[in-house]
Protein backbone atom coordinates (compact mmCIF):
# COMPACT_ATOMS: atom_id res chain seq x y z
CA UNK A 1 0.00 0.00 0.00
CA UNK A 2 1.29 3.37 -0.29
CA UNK A 3 -0.20 6.98 0.51
CA UNK A 4 0.63 10.64 -0.18
CA UNK A 5 1.93 13.27 2.16
CA UNK A 6 1.37 17.14 1.22
CA UNK A 7 3.89 19.34 3.36
CA UNK A 8 2.85 22.50 3.48
CA UNK A 9 5.70 25.39 3.52
CA UNK A 10 4.69 26.30 7.32
CA UNK A 11 6.34 22.74 8.62
CA UNK A 12 9.51 24.53 8.10
CA UNK A 13 8.30 26.24 11.29
CA UNK A 14 7.12 23.52 13.16
CA UNK A 15 4.62 20.54 13.62
CA UNK A 16 1.35 21.43 11.35
CA UNK A 17 -1.98 20.14 12.16
CA UNK A 18 -3.19 17.06 9.68
CA UNK A 19 -6.27 16.18 7.14
CA UNK A 20 -7.18 13.07 6.25
CA UNK A 21 -8.56 12.22 2.73
CA UNK A 22 -10.22 9.12 2.25
CA UNK A 23 -11.19 8.16 -0.93
CA UNK A 24 -13.70 6.46 -2.60
CA UNK A 25 -14.09 3.19 -4.42
CA UNK A 26 -11.37 2.52 -7.56
CA UNK A 27 -9.50 4.94 -6.35
CA UNK A 28 -5.68 5.12 -4.63
CA UNK A 29 -3.83 8.34 -2.97
CA UNK A 30 -3.21 9.18 -6.96
CA UNK A 31 -6.92 10.52 -7.25
CA UNK A 32 -7.35 13.37 -4.92
CA UNK A 33 -3.61 13.91 -5.23
CA UNK A 34 -3.75 14.74 -8.74
CA UNK A 35 -7.14 15.84 -9.22
CA UNK A 36 -8.47 17.86 -6.69
CA UNK A 37 -6.24 20.99 -6.69
CA UNK A 38 -5.95 21.30 -3.23
CA UNK A 39 -2.17 21.93 -2.57
CA UNK A 40 -3.10 25.51 -3.03
CA UNK A 41 -5.69 25.09 -0.40
CA UNK A 42 -3.42 23.20 2.25
CA UNK A 43 -0.35 25.56 1.51
CA UNK A 44 -2.90 28.76 2.34
CA UNK A 45 -3.74 27.50 5.47
CA UNK A 46 -0.46 25.49 6.62
CA UNK A 47 -2.33 21.80 6.30
CA UNK A 48 -0.62 18.51 6.28
CA UNK A 49 -2.96 16.14 3.68
CA UNK A 50 -2.94 12.40 3.77
CA UNK A 51 -4.44 10.82 1.30
CA UNK A 52 -3.99 6.58 2.29
CA UNK A 53 -5.01 3.96 -0.48
CA UNK A 54 -8.42 2.61 -0.46
CA UNK A 55 -7.89 -0.83 0.24
CA UNK A 56 -4.67 -3.38 0.88
CA UNK A 57 -2.50 -4.09 -2.06
CA UNK A 58 -0.60 -7.16 -2.80
CA UNK A 59 -2.97 -9.71 -2.05
CA UNK A 60 -4.73 -12.12 -4.15
CA UNK A 61 -8.37 -13.52 -2.35
CA UNK A 62 -10.58 -15.56 -3.74
CA UNK A 63 -12.79 -12.67 -5.74
CA UNK A 64 -10.61 -9.68 -4.67
CA UNK A 65 -10.01 -8.22 -7.93
CA UNK A 66 -13.28 -9.10 -9.91
CA UNK A 67 -15.97 -6.33 -8.98
CA UNK A 68 -14.85 -2.20 -8.84
CA UNK A 69 -17.51 -2.18 -5.51
CA UNK A 70 -15.54 -4.62 -3.26
CA UNK A 71 -12.66 -6.24 -2.87
CA UNK A 72 -9.27 -4.00 -4.54
CA UNK A 73 -9.76 -0.67 -4.10
CA UNK A 74 -13.31 -1.22 -1.70
CA UNK A 75 -11.77 -1.66 1.33
CA UNK A 76 -14.91 0.40 3.04
CA UNK A 77 -12.50 1.93 5.87
CA UNK A 78 -13.82 -0.61 8.09
CA UNK A 79 -12.17 -3.97 9.81
CA UNK A 80 -13.24 -7.16 8.41
CA UNK A 81 -14.09 -9.74 10.47
CA UNK A 82 -15.22 -12.59 7.69
CA UNK A 83 -12.09 -14.82 6.89
CA UNK A 84 -10.03 -14.71 4.09
CA UNK A 85 -10.85 -10.82 4.61
CA UNK A 86 -10.00 -10.61 8.08
CA UNK A 87 -6.64 -11.00 8.06
CA UNK A 88 -5.82 -8.18 5.25
CA UNK A 89 -8.41 -6.02 5.37
CA UNK A 90 -8.35 -4.00 8.27
CA UNK A 91 -8.55 -0.41 7.03
CA UNK A 92 -10.18 1.11 10.19
CA UNK A 93 -6.72 0.04 11.71
CA UNK A 94 -4.72 1.37 9.36
CA UNK A 95 -6.10 4.85 9.03
CA UNK A 96 -6.90 5.27 12.65
CA UNK A 97 -3.42 3.66 13.72
CA UNK A 98 -0.67 2.14 11.76
CA UNK A 99 -0.60 5.32 9.16
CA UNK A 100 -0.89 7.63 12.14
CA UNK A 101 2.15 5.94 14.02
CA UNK A 102 3.73 5.57 10.52
CA UNK A 103 3.39 9.23 9.86
CA UNK A 104 4.50 10.39 13.59
CA UNK A 105 7.71 8.97 13.09
CA UNK A 106 8.87 10.56 10.09
CA UNK A 107 6.81 13.90 9.44
CA UNK A 108 6.11 16.84 11.54
CA UNK A 109 2.50 16.28 11.96
CA UNK A 110 1.13 17.77 14.93
CA UNK A 111 -1.43 14.47 16.02
CA UNK A 112 -3.30 16.39 18.59
CA UNK A 113 -4.99 18.14 15.98
CA UNK A 114 -6.41 15.70 12.93
CA UNK A 115 -9.31 16.36 10.98
CA UNK A 116 -11.13 14.00 8.54
CA UNK A 117 -12.62 14.02 4.92
CA UNK A 118 -13.55 11.88 2.07
CA UNK A 119 -15.76 11.31 -1.04
CA UNK A 120 -18.42 8.78 -1.69
CA UNK A 121 -16.65 5.42 -0.15
CA UNK A 122 -14.19 7.75 1.74
CA UNK A 123 -17.10 9.83 2.60
CA UNK A 124 -18.77 7.07 4.72
CA UNK A 125 -14.95 6.28 5.56
CA UNK A 126 -14.60 9.63 7.04
CA UNK A 127 -18.03 10.17 9.00
CA UNK A 128 -17.88 6.85 11.01
CA UNK A 129 -14.09 6.84 11.78
CA UNK A 130 -14.95 10.51 13.00
CA UNK A 131 -18.16 9.01 14.81
CA UNK A 132 -16.15 6.41 16.36
CA UNK A 133 -13.14 9.04 17.61
CA UNK A 134 -14.86 12.39 17.98
CA UNK A 135 -12.69 13.38 20.95
CA UNK A 136 -9.37 12.36 18.69
CA UNK A 137 -10.95 13.99 15.41
CA UNK A 138 -11.68 18.15 15.42
CA UNK A 139 -13.30 18.38 12.06
CA UNK A 140 -15.04 16.52 9.62
CA UNK A 141 -16.44 16.66 6.32
CA UNK A 142 -17.63 15.17 2.79
CA UNK A 143 -18.60 15.15 -0.53
CA UNK A 144 -21.31 12.70 -1.81
CA UNK A 145 -20.47 10.37 1.02
CA UNK A 146 -22.65 6.88 1.36
CA UNK A 147 -24.42 7.78 4.59
CA UNK A 148 -26.66 5.00 4.90
CA UNK A 149 -24.46 1.57 4.24
CA UNK A 150 -26.66 -0.63 5.31
CA UNK A 151 -29.42 0.41 3.55
CA UNK A 152 -28.06 0.82 -0.12
CA UNK A 153 -26.56 -1.50 -2.74
CA UNK A 154 -22.93 -0.62 -2.02
CA UNK A 155 -23.11 -0.91 1.60
CA UNK A 156 -25.04 -4.04 1.72
CA UNK A 157 -22.76 -6.03 -0.74
CA UNK A 158 -19.39 -4.86 0.80
CA UNK A 159 -20.61 -5.79 4.97
CA UNK A 160 -22.00 -8.55 4.06
CA UNK A 161 -18.72 -9.82 2.42
CA UNK A 162 -16.65 -8.38 5.19
CA UNK A 163 -18.97 -9.04 7.90
CA UNK A 164 -20.90 -12.00 7.14
CA UNK A 165 -25.22 -12.17 6.49
CA UNK A 166 -26.01 -11.40 10.19
CA UNK A 167 -27.29 -7.91 10.48
CA UNK A 168 -27.04 -6.68 14.13
CA UNK A 169 -23.31 -5.79 13.83
CA UNK A 170 -23.75 -3.74 10.44
CA UNK A 171 -24.95 -1.06 12.17
CA UNK A 172 -21.57 0.06 14.28
CA UNK A 173 -20.30 0.98 10.54
CA UNK A 174 -23.46 3.04 9.45
CA UNK A 175 -23.00 6.71 9.46
CA UNK A 176 -26.46 7.75 10.25
CA UNK A 177 -27.14 4.79 13.04
CA UNK A 178 -24.01 6.44 14.78
CA UNK A 179 -24.52 10.28 15.09
CA UNK A 180 -27.08 10.09 18.01
CA UNK A 181 -24.70 8.16 20.15
CA UNK A 182 -21.35 9.24 19.08
CA UNK A 183 -21.28 12.39 20.97
CA UNK A 184 -19.74 14.73 17.87
CA UNK A 185 -21.08 18.17 18.33
CA UNK A 186 -18.43 19.84 15.41
CA UNK A 187 -20.54 21.01 12.35
CA UNK A 188 -19.98 19.15 9.54
CA UNK A 189 -20.07 20.38 5.92
CA UNK A 190 -21.45 17.85 2.88
CA UNK A 191 -21.37 18.65 -0.61
CA UNK A 192 -23.34 16.80 -2.52
CA UNK A 193 -24.25 17.44 -6.54
CA UNK A 194 -27.46 16.88 -8.16
CA UNK A 195 -26.68 15.90 -11.18
CA UNK A 196 -24.82 12.57 -9.21
CA UNK A 197 -26.00 9.54 -10.75
CA UNK A 198 -25.59 7.47 -7.66
CA UNK A 199 -27.63 9.53 -5.63
CA UNK A 200 -30.85 8.45 -5.16
CA UNK A 201 -29.76 4.86 -4.75
CA UNK A 202 -26.44 4.81 -2.93
CA UNK A 203 -26.20 8.18 -1.15
CA UNK A 204 -29.43 9.51 -0.06
CA UNK A 205 -28.27 12.18 1.99
CA UNK A 206 -31.58 12.61 3.46
CA UNK A 207 -31.35 10.14 5.60
CA UNK A 208 -27.95 12.02 7.06
CA UNK A 209 -29.62 15.15 7.43
CA UNK A 210 -32.81 13.13 9.43
CA UNK A 211 -29.99 11.81 11.92
CA UNK A 212 -27.93 15.03 12.50
CA UNK A 213 -31.25 17.03 13.44
CA UNK A 214 -32.45 13.79 15.25
CA UNK A 215 -29.03 13.79 17.18
CA UNK A 216 -28.19 17.63 17.50
CA UNK A 217 -25.34 17.47 15.12
CA UNK A 218 -25.17 20.87 13.42
CA UNK A 219 -25.12 19.52 9.42
CA UNK A 220 -24.40 21.61 6.26
CA UNK A 221 -26.00 20.02 3.52
CA UNK A 222 -24.97 21.55 0.60
CA UNK A 223 -26.68 20.28 -2.63
CA UNK A 224 -25.21 21.76 -5.33
CA UNK A 225 -26.93 22.11 -8.58
CA UNK A 226 -25.94 20.86 -11.77
CA UNK A 227 -22.82 18.71 -10.34
CA UNK A 228 -22.18 14.67 -10.51
CA UNK A 229 -20.10 12.77 -9.03
CA UNK A 230 -16.32 13.27 -9.90
CA UNK A 231 -13.76 14.85 -9.57
CA UNK A 232 -13.93 18.42 -10.91
CA UNK A 233 -17.18 18.53 -8.25
CA UNK A 234 -14.22 17.91 -5.89
CA UNK A 235 -12.17 20.49 -7.34
CA UNK A 236 -14.93 22.90 -7.39
CA UNK A 237 -15.50 22.91 -3.63
CA UNK A 238 -12.42 21.89 -2.31
CA UNK A 239 -11.68 25.28 -1.13
CA UNK A 240 -14.42 25.57 1.29
CA UNK A 241 -13.58 22.39 2.54
CA UNK A 242 -10.11 23.38 3.80
CA UNK A 243 -11.70 26.75 5.10
CA UNK A 244 -13.99 24.25 6.52
CA UNK A 245 -11.18 22.21 8.60
CA UNK A 246 -8.78 25.16 9.02
CA UNK A 247 -11.33 27.00 11.11
CA UNK A 248 -11.25 23.96 13.64
CA UNK A 249 -7.84 22.90 12.96
CA UNK A 250 -6.12 25.98 13.57
CA UNK A 251 -7.96 26.90 16.66
CA UNK A 252 -6.32 25.81 20.44
N1 LIG B 1 -16.68 2.10 -12.07
C1 LIG B 1 -16.79 3.42 -12.49
C2 LIG B 1 -17.24 4.38 -11.40
C3 LIG B 1 -16.29 4.48 -10.26
C4 LIG B 1 -16.43 5.79 -9.52
O1 LIG B 1 -17.22 6.65 -9.84
N2 LIG B 1 -15.60 5.94 -8.50
C5 LIG B 1 -15.59 7.18 -7.76
C6 LIG B 1 -15.92 6.87 -6.34
S1 LIG B 1 -17.51 6.08 -6.21
C7 LIG B 1 -17.74 5.83 -4.56
O2 LIG B 1 -16.97 5.52 -3.75
C8 LIG B 1 -14.25 7.83 -7.93
O3 LIG B 1 -13.81 8.59 -7.09
N3 LIG B 1 -13.59 7.53 -9.04
C9 LIG B 1 -12.25 7.99 -9.32
C10 LIG B 1 -12.13 9.23 -10.12
O4 LIG B 1 -10.97 9.70 -10.28
O5 LIG B 1 -13.14 9.78 -10.59
C11 LIG B 1 -15.49 3.87 -13.07
O6 LIG B 1 -14.47 3.22 -12.81
O7 LIG B 1 -15.48 4.88 -13.75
Amino acid sequence: MEFSIYLPPQVEAGPRPVLYWLSGLTCTWANFTEKAGAQRYAAEHGLIVVCPDTSPRGTDLPGEHEAWDFGSGAGFYIDATVDPWSRYYRMYTYVTEELPALLADAFPVDRRREGICGHSMGGHGALTIAFKNPQRFRSLSAFAPIVAPTHVPWGRKAFAGYFGAEEAGWVAHDACELAAASGWRAPILVDQGLADPFLDVQLQPERFAAACSTAGIPLTLRRQEGYDHSYYFIATFIGDHFTHHARYLLGD
